[in-house]
């Protein structure tokens, strides 16, 4: 598979008279590859739109290489700007305009034919409204207004910066769908959001960044397995003495509720089988998965108190701004 964004040891300080230094990015790396969905998930102020500044050339990197179809970016970034698209701060639109006025003007200005207006208004799903004036709007429709004009030079890869900010649950439903035909359409897309469910839903590759560094990445599947404690959720009557069963045969179980929650569970028939052999009869047995959320509180050392260490195994330094609460959005997106 052909990388389509590499990123190795960028670094990125910020200078202010008001708050000194800021280390924004710190020796983060990042590969997107041809026809990935990529999520670049983190909390607010982490670095993801740094990241994505630097990439495009929007700010100037301290250190780091980037490049973007194997063309070092910024520097030859117009090499292969034609085949990019990006919507890394919010376009702002005439509201006296129609949808597909905007876009036409657009695609004079960017000398891409005309009839990629209608293609691109039908891709996010505003060809019925594209005769409506902006300002009657809403933010969804802005949003896929917006994509749609990165979408008119019918870009390999498209860079998207937190695209469902401020979507209610059906406008960020709609994102998502979105995001999908462009992927099936073969586009490689990058994401970036600090909405958890929303990246696990939409995409099948995902780098983590906590505080300018990168804590996690790979296939979503993989980076889940990785934190799979083998955890069960066990519904037998007498819980208390259950969980006494089960640590006799070595395993972990912690009483929750009217339930048991154990975990190292290689085969979960060891579980029926030591409580059915004591006249405990199991009512449920439920494989407790971990979720991107869950994963990402452990990675970003919310709650705990190990460190977060990269998909390699290999951990991160000491720092304990690292394990510092973070401004999480942990919205759910129903399906
Ligand atoms: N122009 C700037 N001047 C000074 N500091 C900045 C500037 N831009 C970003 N920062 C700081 O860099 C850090 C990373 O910010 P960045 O916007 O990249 O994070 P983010 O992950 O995109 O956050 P969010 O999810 O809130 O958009 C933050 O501490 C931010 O305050």
């Amino acid at each position: 598979m052909s990388a389509v964004i590499e990123i190795e040891g960028l670094r990125k300080t910020f200078h202010s008279m008001r708050n000194g230094r800021r280390v924004a990015v710190d020796g983060f790396d990042l590969l997107v590859e041809a026809g990935q969905v990529h999520g670049f998930l983190g909390p607010n102020g982490s670095g993801k739109t740094t990241t994505l500044r630097a990439l495009l050339g929007l700010v100037r990197a301290d250190s780091g290489v980037m490049k973007v179809f194997g063309e070092r970016s910024p520097e030859l970034l117009p090499r292969v700007a034609g085949r990019v698209g990006a919507i890394v701060e919010s376009p702002q639109f005439f509201g006296n305009f129609t949808g597909h006025r905007t876009l036409r003007l657009l695609a004079r200005a960017g000398d891409v034919p005309i009839s990629r207006v209608d293609e691109a208004l039908e891709l996010v799903g505003l060809r019925d409204r594209g005769d409506e004036r902006v300002k009657g709007y809403s933010l969804g429709m802005k949003q896929r207004l917006a994509v749609a004009s990165a979408l008119l030079k019918d870009p390999q890869l498209l860079i998207l910066d937190e695209p469902a900010n401020g979507l209610d649950p059906a406008g960020i439903r709609e994102m998502r769908d979105l995001m999908r035909t462009l992927a099936a359409a073969g586009v490689t897309v990058l994401v970036s959001s600090h909405i958890l469910g929303e990246i696990q839903l939409i995409c099948d590759h995902v780098t983590i960044i906590s505080r300018g560094r990168r804590v996690a990445a790979g296939r979503v599947d993989e980076v889940l397995a990785g934190y799979d404690r083998q955890e069960f959720l066990v519904r037998v009557a007498e819980p208390e003495r259950a969980a006494e069963v089960l640590q006799a045969v070595e395993l972990t179980a912690a009483v929750d509720g009217d339930a048991l929650v154990v975990s190292g569970v290689t085969d979960p028939t060891i579980v029926s089988r030591a409580l059915g052999e004591q006249g405990l009869w199991v009512g449920e047995l439920t494989p407790l998965r971990p979720d991107l959320e869950s994963v990402f509180l452990e990675l970003t050392g919310a709650g705990h108190t190990w460190m977060p260490r990269q998909v390699d195994g290999s951990e991160l330094p000491a720092d304990d701004e690292d394990r510092a609460m973070i401004d999480l959005d942990v919205r759910g997106v129903d399906s």
